[in-house]
């Protein structure tokens, strides 16, 4: 059986953190394993309460994991503040690791900090170096790297000074651009770019952690990065065809979308 991790903060409403990732994996028939970094009240319309995970029992749940269980992948979501980052941290290094996909989730849709601000240091110095891949959508790419990013030549560049910070792969993901969704890899020596066109639906909520997840999942399975990212984009683009409205906001993608298998 194939497993992987999700590291992250719940979100009750079910579409993004923990329960988008873990349905995420279950549609890839991945068995999901999951570590509980923050408890987050939201819906579709806002966020309306945070309450970050102590450190012990982040630490003890990794450790649950860890020292019982062969994990094929992990991904980290939403840290939330600068002492659950170093619990995570120092907790993973205890172990031998295998890939990392990290969303540095910073903001959600709805507009609330996900990640303290004295956060985000200690996540690009001490965290990315440890990280197989990164995944920062426009907005988180350009708060780390200080510049505005309007196009693909501007994705490119970022990509760059995001591989110097340490991750052994980054893909800046294009979902806020205006015209395409397209999305740039580079792993230090080439650029890939995963393009597709912007699906008219707004009904977007969960797409950045399920993109993370897919990947985590295809790498379980046995993908390389390039043709991960390429099944996870693909299974991305069809659960945000399938999006439904459920509340008066923006709604959840399908996890299992029509057409995609489980393996
Ligand atoms: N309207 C859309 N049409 C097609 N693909 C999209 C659309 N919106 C986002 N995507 C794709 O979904 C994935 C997630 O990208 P996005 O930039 O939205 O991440 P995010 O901002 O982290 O997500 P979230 O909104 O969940 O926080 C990317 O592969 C992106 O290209
Ligand atoms: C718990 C959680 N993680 C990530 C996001 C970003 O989509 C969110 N809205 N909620």
């Amino acid at each position: 059986m194939k497993t992987a991790l999700t590291i992250a903060g719940s979100d009750s409403s079910g579409g993004a953190g923990i329960q988008g990732d873990l349905k995420t994996f279950a549609a890839h028939g991945v068995y999901g394993m999951s570590v509980i970094t923050a408890i987050t009240a939201q819906n579709t319309v806002r966020v309306s309460h945070i309450q970050g995970l102590d450190p012990l029992t982040i630490e003890k749940q990794i450790d649950a994991i860890f020292s019982d269980i062969q994990v094929g992948s992990v991904k980290i979501g939403m840290l939330y503040n600068k002492r659950i980052v170093h619990a995570v941290l120092n907790t993973l290094k205890k172990y031998t690791m295998p890939p990392i996909v990290l969303d540095p989730v910073m903001v959600s849709t709805t507009g609330r900090i996900l990640l303290k601000g004295d956060a985000i240091t200690m996540m690009v110095e001490e965290l990315f170096p440890i990280c197989h891949m990164i995944t920062p959508n426009i907005l988180e790419a350009e708060l780390i790297t200080k510049m505005p990013i309007k196009n693909i030549d501007d994705m490119k560049k970022a990509c760059i000074r995001l591989h110097k910070q340490g991750p052994k792969n980054v893909l800046v993901k294009g979902g806020h651009l205006k015209d395409t969704a397209t999305d740039i890899y580079y792993n230090g020596y080439d650029f890939i770019s995963y393009e597709h066109e912007r699906i008219p639906n707004t009904n977007t909520h969960g797409t950045g952690c399920a993109l993370s997840s897919a990947i985590a999942a295809n790498w379980s399975i046995g993908y390389p990065s390039h043709v991960a990212i390429q099944r996870a984009k693909s299974y991305i683009s069809k659960a945000i065809q399938g999006g439904f409205s459920i509340g008066s906001g923006d709604g959840p993608i399908k996890h299992f979308p029509k057409g995609v298998y489980n393996e």
